[in-house]
């Protein structure tokens, strides 16, 4: 019998994944869906054929639950579930901040729980998905995390107290790079170019040094001394970045997005 898996709150994330899950080759038809209004409900049985359903249902009738709601709605969520949760149920949660400690003193006990930090890229399957283990999760839950979330882009394991620094990094990370390249097109439009030109430059520049970063097996360091020729042009800008602590408010921003997961975990995001 094949399995069944619902996305409960499926928002940007949630929506995410399951497009990413059916591009993977997963049947809609094992793919059930919880949302808030109905109108969400019927947009995604149209377009992607899954079945909508309520969250006690979905509880019920699915073998791993996948809970993507905002952090501070968890609470209110798993409440619901709860009473319909049968033990053997896999319950995944995508939400910054809430550890596995905190789903499984709400669910029954010894249900299996297992965190994963997605990120949007999800989108175009090229996800990365940062995965940890409750402490009733065995190696065989941990590999059906892997199977869902790999079906949209790259997979790593990590202890779960590593969790809230790779929300910072990978879960928050790709907004970092759609800030530069808002701030590098702003640039470019000072230095006369038109914006959708500017635009391009960057984006393809990104595309390019992310490609070189993935497979040139060069250090960050060894590629950006490669663009830096002496007392050229790169040189002039990297001097400015320096002068302007980027790379300290770069540090600075990722520790505000860590402590922010920290104190997401209380799930009432005060
Ligand atoms: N957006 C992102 O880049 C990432 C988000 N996440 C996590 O994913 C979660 C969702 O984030 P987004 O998708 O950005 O938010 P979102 O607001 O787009 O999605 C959350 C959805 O949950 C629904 N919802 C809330 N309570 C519900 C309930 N009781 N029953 C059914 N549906 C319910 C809301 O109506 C909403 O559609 C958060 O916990 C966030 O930390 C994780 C990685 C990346
Ligand atoms: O901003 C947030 O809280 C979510 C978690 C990681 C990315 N977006």
């Amino acid at each position: 019998m094949s399995q069944k898996v619902a996305v409960l709150g499926t928002g940007k994330i949630g929506e995410a994944l399951l497009s990413g899950m059916i591009r993977g080759g997963w049947n809609p038809s094992d793919l059930l869906v919880t949302a808030r209004r109905p109108e969400r409900a019927e947009e995604l049985r149209t377009r992607y054929g899954v079945t909508p359903v309520g969250n006690p249902e979905a509880a019920k009738s699915a073998d791993t639950l996948i809970l993507t709601v905002k952090p501070q709605d968890m609470g209110a969520l798993v409440e619901e579930l709860a009473p319909h949760v049968p033990a053997d149920r896999l319950v995944i949660s995508g939400a910054a901040g809430i550890t596995t400690a905190f789903l499984e003193e709400r669910l029954p006990a010894g249900v299996p729980v297992v965190r994963v930090m997605p990120n949007t890229p999800a989108l175009v399957d090229e996800a990365m998905s940062v995965i940890s283990a409750g402490s009733h999760a065995t190696a065989a839950h941990i590999e059906t995390a892997e199977q869902i979330f790999g079906s949209v882009g790259q997979t790593l394991r990590v202890p779960e107290s590593q969790q809230d620094a790779c929300t910072a990094l990978s879960g928050s990370g790709p907004a970092y790079f759609y800030y530069l390249v808002e701030a590098m097109t702003d640039a470019g439009i000072l230095l006369g170019l038109p914006r959708d030109k500017a635009h391009d430059l960057i984006v393809q520049s990104a595309i390019g040094a992310a490609v070189m970063l993935r497979d040139s097996g060069e250090h960050p360091v060894k590629l950006r001394e490669n663009v830096t020729s002496p007392a050229g042009t790169t040189i002039s800008a990297i001097r400015e970045l320096e002068n302007h602590g980027v790379r300290a408010a770069l540090i600075a921003a990722l520790e505000a997005a860590r402590d922010r997961s920290r104190e997401l975990a209380s799930g009432n995001g005060n």
